[in-house]
């Protein structure tokens, strides 16, 4: 694998980019419509390693999934009975934490297992909760086996999910499935994410499932999935807002402006944050007629924010935070220690290397100002990891990215939309000129 030089650029940038499909939308809806009763169709789907995954795995489980031959993001999806078989869940969170409980519906047993790092992610709330709820599970960890009868019993379960919010959001997804749906309490210190899980909710409720959130029964830390049918949609996928970040922050970290039309006007994606945080860092933004302008501060300021609901954009953040002007305290965020590499530690360490200067909190990151150099930022196959490191590139000439073939988790020819985005841009050096 060659290291990516990550491009600098000398003058502001100016671009329109397109951004595909979201992840977390795409792999609900796929999920959602595996359950179905009748032929559901996708269309904008994301196509990458994360949601190919889901693809594979669902076929081999048993659902039919049509890719149209001139458009490979519009799908056709016939469910099917859930049967046995092996599934590679990768590095994907939403793999390996949603498709379980669907896994406990089959009629025989299902394998699963991923890559090596994903061997270390959480998994022992959701399988020992499968567990409580009938299902027979082999394994707390990547690798285990879920045995099927053909349905599950379901009922009331006692989670913590301060760990991650797809224990909560994998359980709901098939739960209308389960012979008596689902109620799930969390107990322990606060679920992050909470935008996905609402995320969860509107695209199950969509589908016809009724759901109760804590806000409609009052009961706090309580979703309940009553059992029953799920309907078949035509589900149109909003593009990731959280890909949109990196290229956003383009525009911030060189005074440049950037859009990025098709932005929703209301949506669940955490992406959305970023409007509040680049602007709270000196960035001008609008959202016009759909189109997200983000035009750059001469100088960045540091933002001290907790980060709970939003965490996918800490890397995003944490890389502009390193070229701000003043510090930033991000909070809420222990949790990313879980997801595809320890990103506190990774941050650290890779801020560090170049001369900046962060530091580990009990649940997230101090970075103070300095002067950066170049030199080889590590991904641990991590995509927002490699795409952090794009951004800093923009800023200090040498840098490095070790592994930008990472980003095809979520975001396959990340380089070249990056190529694109400084191509209109006159003054830049790197991989891309
Ligand atoms: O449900 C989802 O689609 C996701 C939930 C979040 O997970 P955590 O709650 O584990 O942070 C997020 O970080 C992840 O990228 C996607
Ligand atoms: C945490 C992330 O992914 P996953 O769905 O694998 O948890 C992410 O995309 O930032």
């Amino acid at each position: 694998m060659s290291t990516w030089p990550a491009p600098t650029s000398s003058s502001p940038v100016h671009a329109t980019v397109t951004l595909p499909g979201s992840k977390s939308i795409t792999n609900r809806a796929l999920i959602i419509s595996a359950l179905a009763s009748g032929r559901s169709t996708v269309a904008g789907t994301l196509r990458s390693r994360d949601t190919d995954l889901m693809i594979s795995a669902l076929r081999e489980i048993g659902t039919g999934i049509d890719i149209d031959s001139d458009d490979p993001t519009s799908l056709t999806v016939h469910p099917g009975i859930v049967r046995g078989g092996a599934v590679d869940c990768g590095l994907a969170g939403t793999v390996m934490r949603f498709l379980p409980p669907l896994a406990a519906l089959a009629t025989g047993t299902v394998s699963f297992d991923g890559d090596e790092q994903a061997r270390t992610r959480p998994l022992d709330t959701i399988l020992s909760a499968l567990r409580a709820l009938g299902a027979d599970v082999d394994g707390d960890a990547l690798p285990f086996t879920v045995t099927g009868t053909g349905r599950l019993r379901g009922g009331t379960v006692d989670i913590d999910a301060s760990g991650s919010s797809q224990f909560v959001s994998g359980l709901m997804l098939s739960a209308a499935r389960f012979d008596e749906g689902i109620t799930i309490h969390h107990v322990g210190k606060p679920v992050p994410s909470m935008p996905h899980i609402q995320m969860t909710v509107e695209m199950l409720r969509h589908a016809g499932v009724l759901v109760d959130t804590p806000a409609d029964s009052g009961d706090a830390d309580t979703w309940r999935v009553h059992p029953g049918p799920v309907d078949a949609v035509d589900w149109v996928i909003e593009p990731d807002l959280s890909n949109a970040t990196p290229f956003l922050a383009a525009a911030a970290v060189t005074g440049g402006e950037v859009r990025v039309p098709n932005w929703p006007s209301s949506t669940t994606q955490p992406g959305d944050a970023i409007r509040h945080i680049l602007a709270t860092m000196g960035a001008t933004v609008e959202l016009d007629g759909g189109i997200l302008v983000v035009r750059g501060p001469k100088a960045l300021r540091g933002i001290d924010i907790d980060l709970h609901d939003v965490g996918e954009l800490t890397p995003t953040v944490a890389a502009l935070a390193a070229l701000a002007d003043s510090p930033s305290h991000l909070r809420g965020i222990a949790h990313l220690r879980g997801h595809e590499t320890d990103r506190l530690a990774a941050l650290v360490t890779e801020i560090g290397r170049l001369g900046g200067n962060a530091i580990e909190t009990d649940d997230g990151l101090d970075i103070t100002p300095a002067a950066l150099n170049g030199g080889v930022w590590h991904a641990y196959a991590d995509h927002r990891m490699a795409t952090a490191g794009a951004i800093v590139g923009l800023a200090v000439p040498g840098v490095h990215v070790d592994d930008i073939g990472t980003t095809s988790k979520t975001l396959p020819g990340f380089e070249l939309l990056w190529a694109d985005m400084l191509a209109g841009s006159p003054a830049h050096e790197g991989s891309s000129s």
